[in-house]
């Protein structure tokens, strides 16, 4: 057997045991990994310390899952592309009652943003479409295929659920004492080859991005450096994007930068926690996994000081660097029971104009639903 079949065979049969696992492929990457829990035992971090795959929910108050790596048997595959069945063609259609639904939200939002002190608030909905026929590793194939400069998912847990994505947004990682994080906010709808115009509105709205990360990564690190802005493509639209980099202090623990970090105003909002009560008393829906952040989570890599092979002794010196790397759960969907989940949500400020939000949330739709038809 071919090593991508044998990959995906064991991942099918772990699925079809009912059993934990996630597989995944990082931004710009050829590498599939997956992560076969060996029980369907459930495992909760809290303080973020132990190594292994973790999947938070938006609201840390709500339990952080960990697949941990001394419970994990690990698989990888270096593959470019991967055969897939052809995609079978359905329509969706668009639900009259959800866009007025979103439309209202919006609309008190922009309100309650004009009184203050809310300056921005990301407003998010589910669409909901019937799940029949759909093989989630199938999905992520073609998550893989597509979706070339995100961090493409399928995670499962029995006692959780089942989750699929295709994000473009890095919350942060950590190598060594090297930090870095990721401010995206602002979205467009790609047009044939040209490069977007950003209005004000969206460049301000990105800034609060920007400006929070690095003063939150500036209490716990050095030297921070804040990139040019540059525009992005994801899927069928661009964003803005600019690069935070920081030497974290010896001190700082990975529980408080998470805290510090998540959620940011690219998918929460500012001031946050006025923000995150806007959105747990307004959106109406429980965001469960949706904008919480997954990845690797303390995973340690052996760096060898003197790479010549015959000075024994130095490899005594090898030291050992400490790596995570976390991504904001976007452009994902859950299935469950005989749906499918997609969730989407855009950040709003004074001048945002509902319709248009609406059409922004719908564009984000199709990211991931296109994988789906
Ligand atoms: C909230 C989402 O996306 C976030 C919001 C954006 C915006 O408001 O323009 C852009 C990128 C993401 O940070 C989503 O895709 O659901």
């Amino acid at each position: 057997m071919s090593e991508v079949n044998s990959f995906f065979k064991d991942l099918e049969k772990q699925f079809a045991n009912d059993l934990p696992f996630v597989v995944y492929s990082r931004p710009i990457n050829s590498i599939i990994k997956c992560w076969l829990q060996k029980d369907a035992a459930l495992h909760r971090t809290n303080l973020f310390e132990e190594s292994g795959f973790v999947f938070a929910p938006f609201d840390l108050n709500d339990p952080a899952i960990v697949f941990p790596q001394d419970k994990c048997e690990h698989q990888i595959l270096e593959v470019n592309q991967l055969d897939v069945d052809p995609l079978a063609i359905t329509t969706f259609s668009t639900n009259n009652t959800s866009r007025q639904a979103h439309v209202n939200l919006v609309s008190e939002a922009v309100e309650a943003i004009n009184k203050g002190p809310l300056k921005k608030v990301v407003l998010s909905r589910v669409e909901s479409r019937p799940a029949d026929q759909i093989n989630p590793i199938e999905t992520f194939k073609r998550l893989f295929n597509t979706y070339k400069n995100a961090m493409v998912y399928c995670w499962y847990h029995p006692k959780v659920g089942l989750w699929l994505g295709a994000t473009p947004e890095l919350l942060f990682k950590v190598e060594g004492s090297q930090l870095t994080a990721i401010s995206l906010a602002g979205t467009q709808p790609y047009k044939d080859n040209s490069d977007p115009t950003w209005t004000s509105k969206e460049l301000q709205e990105q800034q609060i991005v920007t400006d929070y990360i690095a003063e939150q990564v500036s209490l716990y690190s050095a030297q921070t450096k804040i990139s040019e802005t540059e525009s992005i493509k994801a899927g069928n639209l661009w964003h803005l994007k600019t690069r935070v980099t920081s030497v974290l202090h010896s001190t700082s623990k990975l529980k408080l930068i998470i805290e510090a970090l998540h959620p940011t105003p690219a998918v929460c909002g500012f001031p946050k926690q006025t923000a995150k009560d806007f959105i747990l008393s307004h959106e109406g829906y429980e965001r469960e996994f949706y904008t919480g952040f997954l990845g690797e989570l303390n995973l340690k890599q052996r760096m060898n000081r003197n790479t010549n092979r015959r000075n024994v002794e130095n490899n005594a010196y090898a030291s050992v660097k400490t790596n995570s790397n976390f991504y904001v759960n976007l452009r994902c969907m859950q299935i469950k029971d005989d749906k499918v989940l997609v969730y989407v949500g855009g950040g709003i400020t004074e001048d945002s104009v509902p319709e248009n939000e609406w059409e922004e949330t719908s564009n984000k739709a199709k990211t991931i639903s296109n994988v789906l038809r």
